[in-house]
């Protein structure tokens, strides 16, 4: 039997407008590329960690893309003044354990010296509910603004759990960006509906996530 063909697809306005809060990496065929091997289950794994880092690049980028700049003059070597940008101080990473630790070194390649905070959440085993098992943060988050790293979103729940620990931590939903790679239109509106401030960039809406990403990445089970 053929499989069936999974088409890319988007939010649409019927599911609700959340053109305030998904920023879209734009989609190049460069990009499509990197998301086809991914999702090919005939992918090696060294293939998979390669095309996902260059992925992982793309997105960090577009991040670094919405945190504020200053303006700044600096002096070149022929001695004339360049009126320039930096970036404002006060940024830091928080990963998901553990698929969300794939996204801290293409953080670290971009922004060398960041604070890189980590939550593990999983489900309790009787309850299936999202359960904080560790947060560790740098120790000012609340003033913070916070790129949160999490590969792949599906149902929302850890991604909300996330933010619940985050808010508890005094950081305003106004300064977390979600950086993630694939994520379902599900995990948006259900993400979405309890923060409605929350900015989520993405390469992929699809009703298929990839949830294969973290046991391949990492080469676990
Ligand atoms: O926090 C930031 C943001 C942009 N660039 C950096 O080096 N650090």
């Amino acid at each position: 039997m053929e499989p069936d063909v999974i088409q890319t697809s988007t939010l649409n306005n019927a599911e609700g407008d959340f053109s305030r809060n998904i920023i879209h990496v734009r989609i190049t065929d460069q990009i499509k590329e990197l998301q086809t091997v991914l999702r090919d289950r005939a992918t090696s794994r060294s293939d998979f960690i390669f095309y996902a880092d260059r992925l992982i690049r793309q997105v960090v980028e577009e991040g670094l893309n919405q945190l504020p700049y200053q303006k700044c003059i600096v002096t070149t070597p022929t001695g004339s003044q360049y009126e320039g940008l930096h970036y404002e101080k006060g940024n830091c990473g928080v990963s998901i354990m553990r698929s969300g630790e794939a996204m801290e070194q293409g953080l670290r390649d971009c922004c060398r010296s960041i604070r890189i905070g980590k939550i593990l959440i999983q489900s309790d085993e009787d309850t299936h509910e999202a359960k904080v098992y560790y947060a560790k943060f740098p120790p000012d988050i609340n003033k913070r603004k916070v790129l949160l790293m999490y590969p792949i979103m599906s149902t929302g729940n850890t991604m909300i759990k996330a933010i619940d620990v985050l808010q508890q931590h005094g950081v305003k939903e106004e300064n977390i960006i979600v950086l993630n790679l694939f994520c379902t239109p599900q995990g948006v509106k259900s993400v979405i509906k309890k923060f409605p401030q929350l900015k989520i960039l993405t390469s992929e809406v699809h009703p298929v996530a990839p949830n294969h990403f973290g046991q391949k990445y990492f080469g676990t089970d």
